[in-house]
């Protein structure tokens, strides 16, 4: 997250790292969500078929064991990515993926389950929305230990297909937000945008997706997320046919 702040530690109790193992240690690659006890929701583009994956929950810095992390094994059976996906194609759409747990997470003040926006619901332009996660502080900059998070207004899709904004890059199964100096940025991939509704609950309205080429924190390149609202057929088939 480019020029966001430190997140009070566990306040989005939904947010997971996913990490993948290399030489007998795990590493963060991603962020993701907990949208059931057992399932967690990321972006396409964050699985590789060759790696081992782990969850880790109830994490806030990085750099030392502070007692409420789990860390939960993926078997590589229970990795379903988006059958719309292509790895080629960012710009195609359908940056999303689901994983099953190896085991239940223990829900707790630290570790929650993230809410799904009522379907095909599009947030107005200006719409206030959160960013978080663990990814670079700036374009090719240091990963934080601290979970960061940034304001990261809505643009919408009238406002981010302009041609000198991201055009015809961006579909409208997708969520723009920020497009000033503030962005997700590599290793926010996977994670949520969080948008609180009038009656004080926070939804996951994105999956974190993609940003420009030339730079996380891009003017009128807004960051770009699977739109969560357009997906849900799919979600709920995965989850009760798995
Ligand atoms: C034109 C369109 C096809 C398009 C193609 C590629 C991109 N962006 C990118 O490829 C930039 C490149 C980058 C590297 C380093 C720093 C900043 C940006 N990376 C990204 O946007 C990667 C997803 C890449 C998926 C494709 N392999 N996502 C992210 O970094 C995140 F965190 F914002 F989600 C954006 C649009």
């Amino acid at each position: 997250v480019v020029n966001g702040d430190d997140a009070v530690p566990y306040s989005w109790p939904w947010q997971i790292s996913l990490q993948y193992e290399r030489d007998g240690a795990f590493y963060h690659t991603c962020g993701g969500t907990l949208i059931t006890p057992i399932w967690v929701m990321t972006a396409a583009h964050c699985i590789s078929a060759s790696r081992t994956y782990e969850v880790v929950l109830g994490e806030y810095d990085m750099s030392k064991a502070e007692g409420s992390e789990q860390r939960i094994p993926v078997n590589p059976g229970d990795i379903f990515v988006h059958p719309g996906w292509n790895s080629g194609c960012v710009s195609c759409g359908d940056d999303i993926a689901l994983l099953k747990l190896s085991r239940s997470a223990e829900l707790s003040d630290t570790v929650q389950l993230g809410c799904l926006p009522p379907p095909d619901e599009v947030l107005p332009n200006g719409y206030p929305c959160y960013i978080s996660g663990w990814g670079r502080l700036y374009t090719g900059g240091p990963l934080p230990a601290k979970l960061q998070q940034a304001f990261l207004p809505v643009v919408d899709y009238a406002h981010c297909s302009q041609p000198d904004w991201w055009g015809s890059t961006v579909k409208t199964t997708m969520v723009c937000a920020g497009g000033d100096i503030k962005a997700g940025c590599n290793g926010d991939s996977g994670g949520p945008l969080n948008c609180q509704a009038p009656d004080g609950i926070w939804y996951v309205h994105g999956v974190t997706s993609f940003v420009s080429s030339r730079g996380c924190n891009t003017l009128q390149k807004p960051t770009v997320f699977t739109r969560v609202s357009a997906f849900e057929a799919w979600i709920k088939e995965i989850i009760t046919n798995n």
